[in-house]
């Protein structure tokens, strides 16, 4: 389209197209500039402007709709600057189909005792050369618009877990002012969709501030963050009871850092339509599969002589063509192709997953297709 039609386009528009009579679970469009995903999702994780190991080409063939990168991890290397140069991270990556950006304020936090937070915003030195640097929620913005991503992130405060009541009533104010200072310094609003985050911890009462005070503030969609932090799995979905539906139905909900196959359907039974999470390419790389049959961590002993597929029920490339017994051998010996071959294989096993959910949901038969996958996945 030219150029005055993509100005009047929405950067993301929400449709929702059902919610499941029996749970909260919702099916989904989200049209972006880049093309329209279909919800629940999950996203793929390239931190590095790749999702590691895998070709545009193959997480296309898999039916990656859409994938994450960060903010810090590219403002440091190569610099948004230089990605702005080579006209955008779209281009730079080759990847044509809508990018999200997390802001940079997770993975600075995760920085440790490396940072300094203050109402400005927060002074840390870089886990590569340990020269001293400052985000602020207009610095985050300004890379996140170098960087050209369909849904940028607002800089946020992830309060750690567990954190006493006083500091995440703190964080929680300081991060809806942040909010308002990303939005103002938000470049193109028509073109990149600014997300805002509801912090608030474990806390009812903060999530509920927070959850009001974020979407008070009117934006294309919100996320759920401060979660998937070492809290127990059924706090986390405490958390997820009373504070979703404190979030607008018209727009998109996004649980960030999430997840496992029981955190990714019981986060769409609580009516999250967005996810993503690293464990998948992680776990990949050191050897564990997810599978329909639960968890395989093909480099055990076990499957040396096994030459049988990686999962019978799986018609992926790595599951058609290889056998357990190779897929073992190349993890041991650290070869390149056994990092990429599982992880093919564990992107191709989530993202099938939410398209069987997607299927559920327009047949009203979620909790049944959950209730069995439990059985088969968990073995209970
Ligand atoms: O509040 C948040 N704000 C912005 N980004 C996040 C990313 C997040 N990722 C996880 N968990 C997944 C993990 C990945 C590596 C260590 S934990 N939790 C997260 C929380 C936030
Ligand atoms: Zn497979």
């Amino acid at each position: 389209e030219k150029d005055y039609e993509r100005k009047y386009m929405y950067a993301v528009r929400y449709e929702l197209i059902k919610t499941c009579k029996q749970t909260g679970a919702r099916l989904g469009r989200l049209h972006t500039p880049h093309g329209v995903i279909e919800t629940p999702i999950f996203m793929p994780v390239g931190t590095q402007a790749t999702v590691k190991a895998m070709t545009p080409e193959e997480l296309k063939d898999i039916g990656s709709q859409i994938i994450l990168s960060n903010t810090y991890h590219l403002y440091m290397r190569p610099g948004h600057d230089l990605i702005e140069r080579a006209g955008g991270l779209h281009k730079f990556m080759n990847w044509d189909k809508p990018i999200l950006t997390d802001s940079g304020g997770f993975q600075v936090f995760s920085l440790g005792p490396l940072r300094k937070i203050k109402e400005e915003g927060v002074e840390f030195r870089s886990h590569l050369d340990g020269s001293k640097h400052f985000l602020s929620p207009e610095k985050a913005t300004e890379i996140q618009n170098a960087l050209g991503s369909d849904i940028i992130m607002a800089f946020d405060e992830c309060a750690p877990y567990p954190a006493d009541r006083q500091y995440v009533k703190n964080s929680l104010e300081r991060t809806t002012r942040w909010l308002e200072r990303c939005k103002a310094a938000h470049k193109y609003p028509e073109r990149q969709a600014l997300f805002g985050i509801v912090q608030g911890g474990m806390y009812k009462e903060l999530r509920e501030q927070s959850a009001r005070e974020i979407t008070a503030i009117d934006l294309p969609g919100y996320a759920i963050g401060g979660l998937s932090v070492g809290e127990p799995k059924e706090m986390m979905y405490e958390v997820l009871d009373y504070t979703v539906p404190l979030l607008p139905e018209d727009k998109p909900r996004y649980l960030m850092g999430v997840g496992s196959p029981d955190d990714l359907l019981e986060g769409v039974l609580r009516g999250i339509d967005m996810f993503d999470c690293v464990l998948p390419t992680r776990i990949a790389r050191n050897g564990t599969a997810m599978t329909s049959q639960g968890k395989v961590v093909v480099r055990n002993a076990s499957y040396a002589e096994d030459f049988t597929s990686l999962d019978p029920e799986c018609d992926c490339y790595t599951c058609r063509n290889y056998t357990k017994a190779y897929l073992r051998h190349l993890i041991k010996c650290n070869e390149i192709l056994g990092a990429r071959l599982l992880t093919i294989h564990n992107l191709h096993f989530l993202l099938k997953l939410m398209e069987n959910v997607r299927e559920a949901i327009r047949e009203d038969r979620l909790l049944d297709y959950k209730k069995d996958f439990f059985e088969k996945y968990y073995g209970k």
